[in-house]
């Protein structure tokens, strides 16, 4: 569990024990083949980015982990167990969260209610007092409405909310998507506390630039597989590459 609040252990960031380890993750949506053969690995402590094209794989990537697809083969262990036959509630117990690219507000709740409910899966989560220290705009926007937040507010209780559930690896589907390069940057910064604090975290992102503030690795996806990573030390001798593989 992350010592939310608390400072990193020496060492904590460096940790390289793989949490989470997808070997030939294939998936379907009905009779549609998405992924063909998913290899990748992310470490403890990390923020590892899928990168690629749209349409590429990448939700259904995150959507396959959390067990909210139909068909899935392959293998996904976490800590050791193998998630592919399990169900998404067991898989969530286990500490994994997927905070969606539509964020999935609910707009007749207001921010408390939002923030209250998803169910507390295991122990270790923020309270709210941490939650509001990490998100102070929240606090203030408490009694508001769903509909009347800004998409940077939708996008932070989104976050938010997963961190009561007690889960400690994060899966971010494009966080920074719509947003104002000052919200970005709040992200950014709100990435790198948790990462700080001993979350794990997988993100997708379309915004490459923002990717390069927080990842530790990459990984690029496309056609449903994964063709190439590098870590962010390697970011420089891999540029032109990844302008080919993104079209950017
Ligand atoms: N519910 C669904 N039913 C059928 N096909 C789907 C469904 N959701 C996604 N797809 C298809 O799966 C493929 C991969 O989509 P996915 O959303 O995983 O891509 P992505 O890399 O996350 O890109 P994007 O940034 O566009 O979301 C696309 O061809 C998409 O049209």
């Amino acid at each position: 569990m992350p010592e939310v609040m608390t400072a990193a252990k020496p060492g904590q960031a460096a940790a390289t024990s793989t949490i989470l380890d997808v070997k030939n993750l294939e998936s379907w949506y009905g009779e549609s083949h998405i992924l063909h053969g998913m290899n990748f690995t992310v470490n403890a402590g990390e923020v590892v980015t899928l990168l690629g094209r749209n349409g590429a794989g990448k939700t259904t990537t995150l959507k396959s982990i959390m067990g909210i697809i139909g068909k899935r083969t392959g293998s996904v262990q976490f800590n050791g167990q193998q998630l592919i036959r399990m169900t998404s509630d067991r898989i969530a117990r286990l500490g994994i969260a997927l905070c969606p690219e539509e964020r999935g507000i609910f707009a007749s709740l207001d921010v408390r209610e939002n923030l209250l409910l998803p169910p507390v899966v295991r122990p270790g989560g923020l309270t709210l007092d941490q939650i509001f220290e990490l998100f102070p705009n929240l606090k203030e926007r408490l009694k508001s409405q769903g509909t009347k937040l800004s998409g940077g507010e939708q996008q932070m209780l989104a976050i938010a909310r997963i961190l009561r559930t007690g889960a400690s690896f994060l899966m971010l589907d494009e966080p920074t998507e719509g947003l104002a390069p000052v919200i970005i940057q709040q992200i950014g910064h709100t990435i790198a506390r948790l990462k700080k604090e001993g979350f794990t975290i997988l993100l997708v992102e379309q915004n490459f630039r923002f990717a390069s503030t927080v990842a530790d690795r990459y990984y690029v996806v496309e056609h449903g597989k994964v063709i190439d990573g590098f870590a962010n030390a390697d970011l420089a001798a891999n540029m032109d590459k990844l302008h080919t593989y993104l079209g950017v």
